[in-house]
């Protein structure tokens, strides 16, 4: 039987040019066994690409912060926390960086995300005073609670689910991905990936984004079919 998936979204089941690619939806309708969507997208993103793509809602949204399998829906972090430190860093000058209507942060419930332009030692430096972390996933950068992350939500889908976080596959591209790939049995880091999370992963694909995902997830099965 094949295993169940953590897919990353941005950089992992995208192309370069941020679309997903159709056949990145026949691959998720195709998987034979769970397949969880860990993104640091706000919650709606990764529910709404569950929706298109015909698959149950099963989702880890806000790096960890908010995790959605089989009805269990749970949250992490500290809101409040982030809220303090991101209001401290508007009063020190900072922005966002998002014009107009901020379609980023609005349906966003546990931590903020922030425009990769905008003044990243401030933003680090309020994460520190604030004792938060400051994650840059390569699309934006995060300010969050350090207990949430997207291998802690693994943990407690994985449960929901019935199964262990070891049972899983994993794919991804970015320092967001590291706390996955702790816990999954096996990981595989697109080619476009960032050090930290090709440092962390098992395997480091030769192609990049969908594509390589794609491939791992060929040989995968390919085991899966001889093991059986
Ligand atoms: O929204 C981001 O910053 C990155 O999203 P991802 O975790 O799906 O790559
Ligand atoms: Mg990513």
């Amino acid at each position: 039987m094949v295993p169940p998936l953590a897919l990353d979204i941005d950089g992992t089941l995208t192309t370069p040019e941020h679309t997903i690619a159709p056949r990145a939806f026949s691959l998720l309708a195709g998987w034979e066994a769970p397949v969880v969507l860990a993104t640091g997208k706000a919650f709606p993103y990764p529910v709404a690409l569950c929706q298109f793509a015909g698959i149950p809602e099963r989702v880890i949204a806000e790096n960890g912060g908010v995790a959605l399998a089989d009805g269990q829906l749970e949250y992490a972090g500290d809101p409040e926390r982030v809220d303090a430190a991101i209001e401290a860093f508007e009063e020190r000058g900072g922005d966002l960086g998002w014009d107009g209507v901020d379609t980023i942060n609005r349906w966003r419930e546990t931590e903020v995300a922030v425009r990769r332009t905008a003044d990243e030692a401030l933003l680090r430096g309020v994460a520190a005073e604030f004792d938060l972390q400051f994650v840059d996933s390569g699309y934006a950068y995060h300010l969050k609670s350090a207990d949430a992350s997207k291998g802690a939500a693994l943990t407690g889908v994985a449960e929901t689910l019935g199964y262990e976080p070891s049972d899983f596959v994993a794919v991804g591209d970015s320092e967001n991905d590291a706390s996955t790939f702790e816990v999954v049995g096996e990981s595989y880091a697109v080619a476009n990936a960032d050090e930290t999370a090709s440092a962390a992963a098992d395997h480091v694909l030769d192609r990049g984004y969908v594509d390589g995902t794609l491939d791992a997830l060929r040989a995968v099965r390919e085991r899966a079919v001889d093991d059986a």
